[in-house]
């Protein structure tokens, strides 16, 4: 067993998957709530409701998220549906199914990086019709991030230097590219950018970074869900 949880078990939950086949499941259910909580975000921010409309609903959205508060993980809890750091994190708010957050960034591998496919949502919005800068630096980070763990270098970003150099239009498809271009000891020096699909020779946003594999020392007080050999800790 992966996955701790606090408070007392309801009788209504699920026990914590086992096997292959009991993960596949809850991966499965996981990631069609989240599809759900997205189609409502996105309506919720796009919705001209009236605000008769608009109480009844969070009345009715109150009670369902009173469905899933009994049983929860702690916070450092490493869901055991994770792979934890180079796989899936289903509650990441760049790449998870599961979270109404996410886009969510698909990612996979390239000859030398990674490539993350995603269409932004009016959920996503800075600029009218356009992205906010600070979901362009989220998916880079994270696909940037991705690749150091590709590599066989998992790290934490130490420094993330963003260039915007044309709006990214919402409702898209978008292009998002990750390579890491050096090495020092544990740091991973990583580059990234953001096209459309459509024109993958525009870059509209650019950055360079620089990720740190942390001291294995301090591994264990950094990340208390896991165990020694770096699986998820039991729980
Ligand atoms: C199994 C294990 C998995 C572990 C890996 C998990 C990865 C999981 C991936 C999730 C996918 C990605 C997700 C998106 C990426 C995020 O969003 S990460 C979140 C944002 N970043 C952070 O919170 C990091 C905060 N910083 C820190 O916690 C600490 O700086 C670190 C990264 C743990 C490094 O600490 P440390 O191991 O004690 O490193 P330390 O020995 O002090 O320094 C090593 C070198 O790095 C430099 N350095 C360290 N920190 C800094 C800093 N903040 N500024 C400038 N230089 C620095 C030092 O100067 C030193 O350089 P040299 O002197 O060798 O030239």
């Amino acid at each position: 067993m992966h996955t701790s949880f606090t408070g007392p078990p309801a009788a209504d939950t699920h026990p914590t998957p086992a096997t292959a086949e009991e993960l596949e499941r809850h991966k499965a259910a996981i990631t069609r709530l989240g599809n759900e909580l997205r189609a409502l975000v996105e309506a919720a921010v796009r919705t001209a409701a009236t605000p008769d409309t608009l109480h009844r609903v969070a009345e009715g959205v109150r009670h369902v998220t009173g469905q899933l508060t009994g049983r929860r993980r702690a916070r450092a809890d490493i869901p055991e549906v994770d792979e934890f750091p180079a796989g899936t994190r289903i509650y990441s708010p760049v790449t998870g199914a599961g979270s109404p957050l996410a886009p969510p960034l698909r990612v996979t591998p390239t000859d030398d990086g990674l490539i993350g496919h995603c269409t932004l949502g009016i959920a996503h919005e800075g600029p009218p019709g356009y992205g906010h800068g600070g979901m362009s630096a989220m998916l880079l980070d994270e696909l940037m991030g991705r690749a150091c763990a590709a590599a066989g270098a998992p790290g934490l970003t130490i420094s993330l230097q963003m260039r915007y150099h044309r709006p990214v239009p919402l409702e898209t498809p978008l292009r998002i590219l990750a390579r890491v271009t050096g090495t020092d000891h544990r740091k991973s020096f990583v580059t990234g950018s953001i096209t459309t699909e459509a024109d993958p020779a525009t870059d509209l946003v650019t950055a360079e970074g620089v990720f740190v594999a942390p001291d294995p020392r301090r591994v264990r007080a950094l990340f208390p869900g896991l165990t020694a050999d770096g699986d998820p800790a039991g729980g």
